[in-house]
């Protein structure tokens, strides 16, 4: 495996020869698709139909009017997030942010993923065997190695593996069959309009289950789904959750920041109101996601806790697809390559002071006013998200709910570091890379 930790290197490979890098291994064992006998799908499945699967996902639903679909979902998580911090707050003298973010992230994925509003407890099962995964996947890994080896030496491990996917798919499978008999009812019966507005929004489910098969011409089974349902909420729930306690960490810690952001969260929407606790919709009013667009200080926090504490420190592995040479490197076919994010964002020839937490340095970067651009299409000065043909199909979902949470979150609460408490900004790696000791703070309503 090859790291490419220098920018105009990575803007070589990614964007001028994005086609030659846009290849991925195969997975590992413990990663591949699976059908009802535990088996993977033909190994050759894995080039043109994970690319399939990508295109599918990234059209259908992470398009942007899929994404604009899905703002009275993003609202209806907001009530249940402030409402929980709320409560907390009055009961706890303190709060332990990630529970409530990650069930967020959850609530919201979940209803993007299987298209219906679960119950809490349905939710809190689908989270916690994902996280069983995820938190597993170190464990997990040792059974890569040697796959025939491994399943007599880690005989339990597999085993435990095994049943964390049957636990999955007697929690999924009933969701999916769920979709796609109520789409089928409802082509069928086409008479209540307002019913039909708001299924009109594409689920993930949904693209799976009208996706063919081009090598085998056949359709996915319901396990396969069900992998496929679970990498589409690891990709999404963990990253921006993790983000998301960063970047209130780092407002916590720098008040003069939080201040600042508060300042233009108001100039454009004004002081928040009561919040109504015993009413139905216990959220009335929100920022609204037209007037995130108003605020270049909220979305410079963003960009500057993605620079300066990337979720992942480097993007999924991508493999060459002929030998290529690089800036006077011979790169081989079939070489695995990866590149090295958090080392893009530190480097202190691009970044003045990078260990620093300063957001302005976003409002001034691009000079002419135009928007800092996340995708590195032009050039790569970070890479958060990786760039060129593999970038994340979901960033533009990902920076729209980082922006919607806190602009909300820093409008409806003020935001103070525990007594005597220094916000620690350690890192541990997780899944992603989290905060060691997870953020906790005081948080009282602005009224
Ligand atoms: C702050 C939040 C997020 C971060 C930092 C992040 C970062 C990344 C990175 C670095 C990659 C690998 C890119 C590469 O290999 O070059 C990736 C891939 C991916 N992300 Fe995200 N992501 C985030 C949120 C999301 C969301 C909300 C979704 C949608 C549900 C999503 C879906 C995916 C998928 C499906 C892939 C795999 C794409 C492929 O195989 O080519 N991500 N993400």
């Amino acid at each position: 495996m090859i790291f490419i930790g220098s920018h105009s290197l990575a803007h070589n490979a990614l964007v001028q020869n994005g086609a030659v890098f846009s290849d991925r291994p195969a997975p590992p064992p413990t990663g591949r698709i699976l059908n009802r006998n535990q088996k993977a799908i033909s190994s050759s499945a894995y080039g043109p139909t994970w690319r399939l699967l990508r295109r599918n996902l990234t059209y259908e639903i992470l398009h942007p009017s899929r994404i604009r679909a899905y703002s009275s979902s993003r609202r209806w998580v907001l009530s249940i997030l402030t409402h929980r911090l709320l409560d907390t707050a009055q009961s706890e003298s303190s709060v332990r942010l990630i529970d409530h973010f990650q069930y967020a992230m959850f609530c919201l994925l979940v209803l993007m993923c299987f298209g219906d509003k679960l119950q809490e407890k349905q939710i809190k099962e689908i989270e916690a065997v994902q996280r069983r995964l995820l938190l597993g996947f170190r464990r997990f890994n040792v059974l890569n190695f040697w796959p025939r080896l491994g399943k007599i030496l880690f005989r339990k491990r597999w085993k435990e593996l095994i049943q964390l996917r049957q636990n999955q798919d007697e929690i999924f499978i009933p969701l999916i069959r769920a979709r796609i008999q109520a789409k089928q009812t409802r082509n069928v019966n086409k008479d209540n309009v307002m019913r039909e507005k708001e299924d009109e929004r594409v689920a993930y489910v949904d693209t799976l289950a009208d996706l063919q098969l081009p090598e085998d011409n056949r359709k996915l089974e319901e396990e396969e789904m069900v992998s496929l349902c679970s990498e589409f909420l690891s990709a999404g729930t963990d990253t921006t959750s993790t983000a998301l306690q960063w970047i209130m960490a780092n407002l916590v810690k720098y008040p003069r920041a939080q201040d600042k952001l508060y300042q233009e969260i108001i100039s454009v929407v004004g002081q928040p109101a009561q919040m109504d606790t015993d009413s139905e919709e216990r959220v009335e009013q929100v920022v609204e996601e037209d007037d995130l667009q108003k605020m270049p200080y909220l979305k410079a926090v963003v960009l500057e806790a993605l620079r300066r504490h990337p979720p992942g420190h480097f993007v999924l592995p991508h493999k060459v697809t002929q030998d290529v040479e690089l800036d006077g490197y011979m790169i081989p076919k079939n070489t695995v390559v990866n590149f090295m994010v958090a080392d893009m964002g530190w480097d202190p020839k691009v970044w003045e002071d990078p260990m620093e937490f300063k957001p302005e340095r976003f409002l001034t970067m691009t000079g002419s006013g135009e928007a800092f651009d996340i995708t590195g299409s032009r050039e790569i000065k970070m890479m958060p998200f990786g760039a060129g043909r593999r970038i994340c199909p979901g960033f533009a979902l990902a920076m729209l709910h980082l922006e919607y949470f806190v602009a909300n979150l820093i409008w409806y609460f003020d935001w103070k570091p525990l007594e005597g408490d220094e916000i620690d900004l350690s890192e541990k790696q997780e899944f992603t890379t989290v905060m060691k000791n997870p953020l906790r703070a005081r948080i009282s309503p602005r009224m």
